[in-house]
């Protein structure tokens, strides 16, 4: 019998203006996770290079032009028994504040590491603590 079983892979940037990390919240209505707070990104298509993926979500979800700085941390897990994520989480540095939200998103937040803390899920605070992404030096 065929396997249906799948990997997926998404780049998601820790975004970095004046200190402070760009979070977005899921809109309600979302199925999976609404109303959840995550780092911007998601799946890169097919014969895509990793950082014009990149590039090319953070335009859509927050219209920002970004500059890539280097990989973060890599993690991966499943979403269900038969679909697994490998995440690749990349610096990026925004010379400007001005997200504007696709409809996959409600809201936006400029985030201090202390309210990181507080708005994302476990899972994500988990690997940022793992792979010290709260030491880096230009954080608030
Ligand atoms: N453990 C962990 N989870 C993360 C990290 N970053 C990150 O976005 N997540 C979570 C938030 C989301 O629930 C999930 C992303 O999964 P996904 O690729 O299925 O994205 P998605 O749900 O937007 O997919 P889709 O609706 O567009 O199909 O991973 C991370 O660094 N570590």
């Amino acid at each position: 019998m065929k396997s249906s079983n799948k990997i997926v892979v998404a780049l998601k940037g820790v975004i970095v203006n004046e200190g402070r990390v760009l979070i977005v919240q899921r809109a309600k209505e979302d199925k999976i996770g609404g109303g959840t707070w995550e780092c911007v990104g998601g799946k890169i298509e097919f014969g895509e290079e990793l950082e014009s993926s990149l590039l090319r979500e953070i335009k859509e979800e927050v219209g920002l032009s970004v500059t890539v700085e280097k990989l973060l941390y890599a993690t991966t897990f499943k979403t269900d028994p038969t679909r697994q994520v490998v995440i690749l989480t990349y610096l990026c540095s925004s010379d400007s504040s001005n997200a504007i939200l696709s409809k996959e998103h409600s809201s936006f937040k400029w985030a201090t590491k202390e309210q990181l803390r507080l708005l994302l899920s476990p899972e994500i605070i988990t690997d940022f603590e793992k792979n010290n992404v709260f030491s880096i030096e230009v954080l608030n």
